[in-house]
């Protein structure tokens, strides 16, 4: 059922907007709220709202409400649409989204047209795990290189990927125009590595080492730490058990 609501906005107005932007080529057209700052809670949802709407676009769906968006994604038909309204998303009554055009929208909002090459550093458990998901690809992620400093490591295959030697980062960062970069080596090495990335001009890395990294303004890091994601799980679920007895007692009484 189509809810009452919204459409995209003005298509020439965001094409204007992309025209301006100084990120490297997209590989499609549009470009729809690039460089627009979104606060990082809506950014995770809009991140929420593309999954939901390339399993859409998979099913052949080709219009959507934002009851219907919102009910996939999880969340309430207005935190949706002041999510969408960062995009310039505003809707037009009764017609609902463009499943196809939002999805543009949101890929070229998150820098997702860009054509994001990333380079692997530390061929371990986790580097190698990362280098092997097929998943990145269709999110417009591709591993375009893969490094390790220990010879036994160095020349083994990942998928298609050889492992390059780590003395030859900056080299094989140019030859392959990476522009992205994970760092999943051990802690003490970290700092050193994330300098030469961003001496090579590496202003985007993930870090899954267990140490604050300090680079320039103007290089974007973020670390991933799962023990802290589970303590904070943890936090939740023992609040959950403290008030379910509070009511059990409270019953009992
Ligand atoms: N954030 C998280 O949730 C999370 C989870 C697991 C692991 N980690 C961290 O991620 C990192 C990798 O974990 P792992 O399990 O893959 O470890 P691992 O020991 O299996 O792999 C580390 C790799 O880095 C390589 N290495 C060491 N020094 C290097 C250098 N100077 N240049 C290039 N490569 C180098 C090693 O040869 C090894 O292959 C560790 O720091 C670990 O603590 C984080």
């Amino acid at each position: 059922m189509m809810a009452p609501e919204e459409v995209r906005s003005d298509r020439a107005a965001l094409e204007r907007e992309t025209a301006n932007s100084d990120q490297p080529a997209p590989t499609t057209p549009a470009g729809a709220g690039a460089g627009r700052h979104i606060p990082p809670a809506s950014l995770a949802r809009l991140t929420i709202y593309l999954r939901a709407l390339s399993a859409m676009l998979a099913d052949g769906i080709e219009r959507v409400s934002s009851e219907e968006l919102a009910e996939a994604a999880g969340v309430n038909s207005p935190k949706l649409r002041k999510d969408l309204s960062y995009l310039g998303s505003y809707g037009t009554r009764g017609v609902g989204y463009d499943v196809p055009y939002l999805s543009g929208q949101i890929s070229a909002a998150l820098g997702l047209t860009l054509n994001w090459r990333v380079a692997i550093v530390g061929a371990g458990n986790l580097g190698r795990a990362l280098a092997g998901y097929p998943g990145f690809g269709s999110r417009g992620f591709e591993v375009v290189a893969l490094f390790d400093a220990d010879p036994m490591v160095i020349g083994q295959e990942v998928g298609w990927l050889r492992i390059s030697p780590v003395d030859s980062l900056e080299a094989v960062l140019a030859k392959t125009g990476a522009n992205m970069a994970v760092l999943s080596v051990p802690a003490e090495v970290a700092q050193d590595l994330c300098d030469r990335l961003v001496e090579s001009g590496i202003t985007s890395i993930l870090s899954f080492a267990p140490v604050v990294l300090q680079a320039p303004e103007h290089v974007q890091i973020r670390k991933v730490d799962m023990a802290t994601e589970l303590q904070i799980l943890a936090y939740h679920a023992q609040r959950s058990q403290v008030s379910q007895i509070a009511a059990r007692a409270r019953l009992a009484r």
